[in-house]
């Protein structure tokens, strides 16, 4: 399928000429300018409201959503491979020295499971942490992405890694409504919990983004939700649909939109106006991963201005890539764990 407003593509391959003959990688490699800095001059180049992935060719698009060819610091495949091994040592070394209940149950399907990591020290009114991974719906497990639970359980936040069906075997919209019951069921299991903060990574941030509309009362319970973290996240799917990543997805037009965040933001506020938003992208992500934070950041916070509703923020994390992102977040003095830690504690 052809993105619209584009010459006819064939399968991933055929070249249109406008973006990808001084394409953002090239012009990355030329400039020395950031990711964001290509991305804003992609978009100095397009008419005002013109959308810039429509005018890419296959190839462009397939480039700017494969986040492992973005990374500067490792070829691409080392890349997913440190990432993958970085996130099974910490969840290898959060099982074998946090108090933990692993694989709990939170519906009845056989992917729907959590695992819960507690500080040492009891308390009160608990701060919740939910993290949700990314792997573009079709790859990661909780069994791998315990990244953070070391630096939040120490400061006394518990931790739940959600895991939820990937596709083949989950539709997106099954996803969505996976994760909207993992959060009710944290809220019911614990109601006095100090805040429930939700995190997700890449397609985990379109997760949790989505949890920005959900509508609570169908689920019986209202979650105490005081912040969200997307990091590095896709809020508007269509440009997905002409990937390769919808091979396993099979999106259509109506899914994209349905469950596109970006469209649907505008229309919804917080049960709690002190609930923040923070919208974060790494240095080294791709031009079109800028595009979608920013994007993303601007509807919330135009929304903020207009009704006093969502109270947004927008970071772009210094020499980080799409991977090295959520990676830093076993560090105790990485900045992003330090934003996420005086969130929850301020
Ligand atoms: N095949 C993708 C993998 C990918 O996108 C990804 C891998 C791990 C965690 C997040 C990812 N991206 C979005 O969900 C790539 O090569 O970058």
């Amino acid at each position: 399928m052809a993105p619209p407003g584009s010459s006819r593509i064939q399968g991933f391959s055929t070249a249109v000429p406008q973006l990808s003959e001084a394409g953002l990688w090239q012009y990355k490699e030329a400039t020395g300018t950031s990711a964001l800095d290509a991305a804003m001059a992609i978009s100095d180049v397009g008419l005002p409201g013109e959308v810039p992935w429509k005018k890419m060719s296959a190839e462009e698009l397939e480039n700017q959503y494969c986040p492992s060819q973005w990374v500067v610091r490792l070829g691409a495949e080392e890349a997913l491979r440190t990432y993958s091994q970085i996130g099974i040592e910490a969840t290898r070394r959060a099982r074998a020295t946090r108090k933990s209940l692993l694989h709990v149950p939170y519906g009845d399907g056989e992917g729907e499971k959590v695992d819960i990591y507690f500080p040492d020290e009891a308390a009160e009114a608990l701060p919740f942490f939910l993290f949700f991974h990314g792997g573009y719906w079709q790859s990661g497990s909780k069994d791998e992405s315990a990244f953070m639970v070391d630096p939040l359980t120490a400061q006394g936040v518990a931790v739940v890694i959600v895991a939820y069906d990937i596709a083949p075997k989950g539709t997106l919209d099954q996803m969505v409504d996976q994760v909207t019951r993992s959060v009710a069921f944290v809220q019911t299991r614990y109601p006095s919990n100090g805040g429930i903060y939700l995190c997700g990574h890449s397609a985990g941030a379109h997760l949790a983004a989505m949890m920005l509309l959900a509508n609570w009362t169908k689920h019986g319970v209202t979650p105490n939700l005081k912040g969200f973290f997307l990091v590095s996240g896709v809020f508007d799917l269509e440009p997905i649909m002409y990937t390769s990543q919808n091979i396993a997805l099979q999106l259509t037009l109506e899914d994209a939109q349905r469950n596109s965040p970006q469209l649907k933001v505008a229309q919804t506020q917080p049960v709690d106006p002190t609930c923040r938003v923070l919208v974060v992208v790494g240095q080294f992500d791709s031009p079109e991963f800028h595009r979608q934070s920013w994007e993303f950041y601007q509807v919330l916070s135009a929304q903020t201005l207009c009704q006093g509703e969502w109270k947004a923020s927008f970071e772009q994390l210094h020499d980080v890539d799409h991977f090295e992102i959520v990676e830093n977040l076993t560090q105790k003095d990485n900045v992003l764990t330090q934003i996420i830690l005086k969130t929850i504690f301020q």
